[in-house]
């Protein structure tokens, strides 16, 4: 049987104790999308600080023309005057470092890994490893899952310490008014009533803890923390280590740093759910702009043409330090898994119908992690060319699946399916055929991948 165990990688904190020199699976590629110089660049600002009492409470001008000007620069902002408790972000911050230097096989009590062969998202160990090569995160976690309450896997929940139990979920009830003030305040920038976003999160709706772990790297200089992503669910609220930085941001080709500073931060930034939730009903993906040669990331994202400018899911990363450990916690807030994501009802009108088919928030989870494990982002995957009017999301499923199907196997018969497609494919409008012809017959590697992630995307945003 083939030796599955690349599946299965140690506890980074394990192999940092133990190595000078990281395996070849954390190392950075040469020419990896995004990776370049990891010591990223001070940031011109100090970082947007939007005081969340004053804005909730007032709905002060200034605040909401900062929190504008943050969502549409940086795409992320620290929150002041939010209510959370220093020694409540104190204790969460002490316990998680606690749980990390226990042994590890009290940690492994809550491993991810369940009959020491099968991944789950919940609990302790490393990201999952799809692919033998795949580049690895320098870095454990803790994820599980806080919301609904009645869902919680209390098996995955360490006993020791003894606080932390209590301090989670005393700090997820702190964080989800954190949440929803922010909410509010979006709603309104957005011009949407001021429950409409926080009335998206039933009671169903999903919220992980995450505890990330950073232990020093001997080879800062060539290895990640976490790769470039951005967080899948609707908003990210951050808790950053006081003392350690690593956090940085991608804005317009350039990675930033987020300095540490000596008391705690809540940062927020929002995630690609919250990109597609508040989708504008008629997006043109042909003002995406991408540049492949360069295999950047889209500075642009449906969101962002969709509220004017106002949304984006922040690209970031962490790069490691050889010196010390960092310790970060993120609260992750998604929609109902079973419920259908699309444009909100508000945002249509007359003049702009919906034109999207709507995708359950579950598939799409599952696309985006597919898409995680390689380093890309769901969104990004439209990497079309400029000034074509393309509209992939206007296949039906059937099409689809034909499509993948000929390119999987047989050559001959793209031109063939072309064919017979055309008819189909021409009742719709903004079908670029020298886009599919190209990968049909090109047989390309990177366009088959390329159309295989359209079509995932497409499916996300329907018609
Ligand atoms: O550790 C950090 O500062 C960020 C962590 C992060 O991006 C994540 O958990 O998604
Ligand atoms: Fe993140």
């Amino acid at each position: 049987m083939a030796d599955e165990s690349w599946r299965l990688p140690s506890s980074v904190q394990q192999l940092a104790a133990s190595t000078q020199e990281p395996p070849r699976q954390y190392l950075l590629r040469e020419q990896e999308p995004l990776g370049g110089n990891l010591a990223g660049t001070e940031m011109p600002e100090p970082i947007p600080t939007i005081d969340l009492g004053l804005l909730s409470a007032s709905n002060d001008a200034e605040e909401a023309a900062k929190l504008r000007s943050a969502l549409q620069t940086w795409g992320f902002f620290k929150v002041s005057n939010h209510g959370m408790e220093t020694s409540l972000m104190d204790s969460v911050m002490t316990t998680s470092r606690d749980f990390f230097r226990l042994p590890l096989e009290e940690k492994r009590k809550y491993s991810n890994i369940i009959d020491g062969k099968h991944f789950q998202m919940e609990g302790y160990g490393t990201d999952q490893v799809k692919t033998q090569d795949q580049r690895l995160d320098w870095s454990d976690r803790l994820h599980l899952k806080v919301e609904p309450e009645d869902e919680r896997n209390l098996a995955l929940w360490p006993i020791h310490p003894k606080s932390f139990r209590d301090d989670l979920h005393e700090y997820t009830l702190r964080s989800k008014r954190i949440k929803d003030d922010v909410l509010r305040a979006m709603a309104k920038l957005l011009e949407l009533d001021e429950d409409c976003l926080v009335n998206q999160f039933s009671d169903r709706a999903l919220t992980f803890a995450r505890f990330n772990y950073y232990p020093p790297c001997p080879r800062p200089d060539l290895v990640l923390g976490i790769k470039p992503h951005s967080d899948v669910y609707a908003l990210t609220v951050l808790l950053m280590d006081k003392d350690v930085a690593g956090l940085q941001f991608l804005r317009d080709g350039t990675w930033y740093n987020v300095p540490a500073v000596s008391n705690y931060t809540l940062l927020i930034n929002v995630g690609v759910t919250m990109e597609v939730a508040i989708s504008e009903p008629q997006v043109n993906f042909s003002h995406i702009r991408v540049d492949t040669d360069k295999c950047m990331y889209s500075s642009f994202s449906p969101a962002q043409i969709m509220t004017n400018g106002i949304l984006k899911g922040p690209v970031h990363r962490v790069v490691t330090n050889s010196e010390k450990e960092r310790i970060s916690v993120a609260v992750f807030y998604g929609l109902d898994p079973e419920r259908e994501i699309g444009p909100i009802a508000q945002m249509l009108t007359e003049d702009r119908p919906a034109r999207y088919r709507k995708m359950k928030v579950k598939d799409f989870l599952a696309a985006h992690f597919e898409h995680f494990s390689r380093g890309e982002r769901v969104v990004d995957s439209l990497r079309i060319r400029s000034r074509k009017k393309v509209s992939l999301v206007n296949f039906n499923q059937d099409f689809q699946e034909k499509v993948m199907m000929h390119v999987e196997s047989s050559r001959d018969a793209h031109s063939r399916l072309l064919d017979e497609n055309v008819e189909s494919c021409l009742e719709l409008s903004h079908v670029d055929f020298d886009f599919i012809t190209r990968v049909l017959l090109g047989g390309l590697q990177e366009e088959k991948a390329l159309l295989k992630q359209a079509f995932l995307w497409s499916t996300c945003v329907g018609q």
